[in-house]
């Protein structure tokens, strides 16, 4: 028997109409603001998906498009002004920065409760003492997919695979948050395959096509694949590749998401949840 799988189009959708539904229930049409710096055609393609998901929805969606070698001054001063702009409740860094630019300061400097990639420290803070906070979009919506089936994750065991503060960290946070047993693993861990062996959730974050094999997984395990990993083809143009050989985990797994399709459009599904939220709390606080 091959496995459930988990269709990310259609998960998102039903975040995308219960947010659709709340956004009838706001006083104005919360604006959201996205900072791309330089021209990555990945970054490009995932900024315009943002943009084009925030319109289609009522939402106001702005880029701002520094270039590529602004500096790390012209970029905080840009957030600043962001920041104190009412028309906006949600700003989002697009990932990754050129490398002369300090992530950690950048993301600093996004206003906490503007902060609707969930990368601030005080956000990041909240999540891991189980207080409200807004949860970087990806995990969350892992999360969403895992709990479609398996709802009480009491005791299970989750394995994480990558420690990145946008995907591996938070996601293990949330796991933890259910009451599962938490292994987080990363490139320096030992003995992986065996590790990932023993997980009912495996989740793996790493960026490396085809890493996770048919023998690392435990029969009837839920597989979420966080990896998009581009890879040229021999007739021109490229594959989108996750982290997990699919062909073969689809013979063990329980259910197990698909790259692509599966994930990503969580991602942007949970960045329109996550600006809404941001929105009402910005309307409840000003009243
Ligand atoms: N500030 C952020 N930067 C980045 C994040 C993030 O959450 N916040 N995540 C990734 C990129 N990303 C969103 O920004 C993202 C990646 C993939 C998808 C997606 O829908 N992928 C499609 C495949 C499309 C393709 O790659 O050609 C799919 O899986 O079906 C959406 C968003 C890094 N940066």
């Amino acid at each position: 028997m091959t496995a459930n799988i988990l269709d990310g189009h259609a998960h998102a959708q039903i975040v995308i109409d219960k947010v659709a539904h709340e956004l009838d229930r706001l006083p104005h049409a919360p604006g959201l603001a996205v900072v791309l710096v330089g021209d990555d055609p990945a970054s490009q393609i995932y900024v315009q998906s943002k943009v084009r998901m925030a319109e289609r929805l009522g939402l106001r969606g702005e880029v701002e498009r520094p270039p590529d070698d602004c500096s790390e001054a012209d970029l905080l001063a840009r957030i600043e002004a962001l920041n104190a702009r009412d028309d906006i409740d949600g700003i989002l860094i697009q990932l990754p920065l050129p490398a002369h630019i300090d992530s950690l300061r950048v993301m600093a400097a996004v206003d906490p409760a503007k902060d609707v990639d969930g990368l601030h420290a005080l956000n990041a803070g909240r999540l891991f003492h189980g207080d409200d906070a807004l949860v970087p979009c990806t995990p969350l919506g892992c999360l969403r997919l895992i709990k479609s089936i398996r709802p009480d994750l009491t005791g299970a065991h989750a394995v994480v695979i990558g420690s990145s503060n946008i995907v591996g960290k938070p996601m293990a946070a949330l796991l933890l948050q259910e009451h599962a047993t938490v292994t987080q693993t990363h490139i320096h861990t030992r003995g992986i395959s065996k590790i990932c062996r023993q997980a009912d959730i495996l989740v793996s974050a790493v960026g490396k096509a085809g890493l996770v094999r048919g023998d690392w997984i435990k029969p009837q395990a839920i597989v979420i694949d966080v990896g998009t990993t581009r890879v040229e083809k021999p007739e021109g143009g490229y594959a989108v590749c996750g982290d997990v050989s699919f062909d073969e985990a689809v013979q063990v797994a329980g259910a197990i998401t698909p790259v692509p399709r599966g994930v990503g459009p969580m991602t942007i599904a949970c960045l329109m949840e996550n600006t809404v939220k941001a929105a009402k709390a910005r309307a409840a606080r000003l009243q």
